[in-house]
């Protein structure tokens, strides 16, 4: 029988001697306890990968981190965080949860839920738009596995549909947290800009010290993906909750336009576009749908929905919120 303690790879095994006295084995996780399968996917400093644990035949998607690589590109930071990150998130269906974390002198791994299902992404492409009743579910459930990182004081900050991954039974897997903020104290509302430094950003600090991020590194100099990046970023550099609601007003526009809403030849043109909140619906865009998309879009981040505003808006009209919406079957992407 296996005890596992989430985050670290420490499994406690019971055991019986000869004697019947009872003793328990420490057993630390490691490569030689999962058989690796196919490539899922690379990133910049990463290499996804499905595997199965040998005992249990449980299959995972293993994170893989060339530990040359992330020191070479100053990526140690993020790695914490998100392995930080994770671990603070580690209950909530929409999350991707990460069972442990180990290295070797290679590398780093990050053992994680496997979302056979790929990017939500690679659907809004395939298909070119959502209808509405596909658009308030996968809606819903963002909003939901938001709710959730929210109350555990985390920002996700790029927020994206190739971040949310979907599993077998096509529900949403949110991923990628390297990029996201912890806020520190439940007080703490935005992130810090570079001249102020939250109690959070001194751990950081000393744990930058301690390995020698450079200064300018250090500093919230962090920017998500141009077209899901809020107002607030670019014009006072910080990032607030309101920040992945903007991000969440994005998907929802991209997933029935088929397209995001701010989107320019280039990563400044598209920044001119989002401060001076420049952006059109499409002919046939739902009127419901445009109310919820106007209200999030908004320059203010104070003037934005809250979270418990969008659940009773009339769009997510039909939604049962909390468990009930994991368990109900997706519907068929059409
Ligand atoms: N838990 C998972 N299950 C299935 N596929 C995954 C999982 N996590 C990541 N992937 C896939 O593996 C690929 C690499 O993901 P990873 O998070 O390592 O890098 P990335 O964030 O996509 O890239 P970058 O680091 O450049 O931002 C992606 O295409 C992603 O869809
Ligand atoms: O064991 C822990 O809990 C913390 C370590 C911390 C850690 N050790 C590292 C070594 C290197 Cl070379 C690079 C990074 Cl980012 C490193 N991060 C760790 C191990 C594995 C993973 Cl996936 C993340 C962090």
């Amino acid at each position: 029988e296996e005890w596992k303690d989430r985050g670290a790879a420490v499994s406690i095994q019971r055991h019986v001697d000869s004697n019947g006295n009872q003793t328990h084995r420490i057993v630390k996780k490691g490569v030689q306890d999962f058989n690796f399968g196919r490539t899922l996917g690379e990133g910049s400093y990463s290499t996804v990968l499905a595997a199965t644990d040998r005992q249990t035949l449980t299959e995972y998607a293993i994170k893989v981190l060339d530990k040359r690589h992330i020191i070479k590109e100053k990526k140690v930071k993020y790695v914490n965080i998100e392995k930080n990150t994770l671990n603070r998130l580690g209950d909530h269906p929409g999350i991707v949860r990460l069972y442990y974390t180990f290295q070797d002198e290679r590398s780093l791994y990050f053992v994680l839920d496997l979302a056979t299902g790929g990017e939500l992404l690679g659907f809004v492409k395939k298909l070119g738009s959502f209808d509405e009743e596909c658009t308030r579910f996968y809606g819903a459930q963002i909003l939901d596995a938001i709710e959730y990182m929210h109350s555990k004081g985390v920002i996700h900050r790029d927020l994206k549909p190739e971040n949310v991954l979907l599993d077998e039974q096509m529900h949403v897997k949110i991923t990628d947290f390297g990029t996201a903020k912890i806020l520190d104290l439940p007080s703490q509302t935005r992130t810090s800009n570079t001249d102020g430094k939250t109690q959070l950003d001194r751990q950081e600090q000393d744990f930058a010290n301690n390995i020698g991020i450079p200064d300018h590194e250090r500093a919230n100099s962090f920017v998500g993906t141009a077209e899901y990046v809020s107002p607030e970023l670019l014009t006072d550099k910080s990032a607030c909750k309101g920040s992945d609601l903007w991000a969440f007003g994005c998907i929802i526009f991209q997933l029935l336009a088929g397209r995001p809403p701010f989107k320019a030849a280039n990563e400044y043109q598209t920044f001119q576009k989002i401060v001076n909140l420049e952006y059109q619906f499409p002919p046939g865009f739902p009127k419901v749908a445009r109310d919820l998309v106007e209200r999030l879009l908004v320059l203010d981040p104070t003037k934005r929905l809250t979270i418990e505003n969008i659940k009773s808006h009339p769009f997510f009209e039909g939604i049962l919120w909390g468990k009930q919406l994991w368990k109900q079957k997706a519907p068929r992407l059409k």
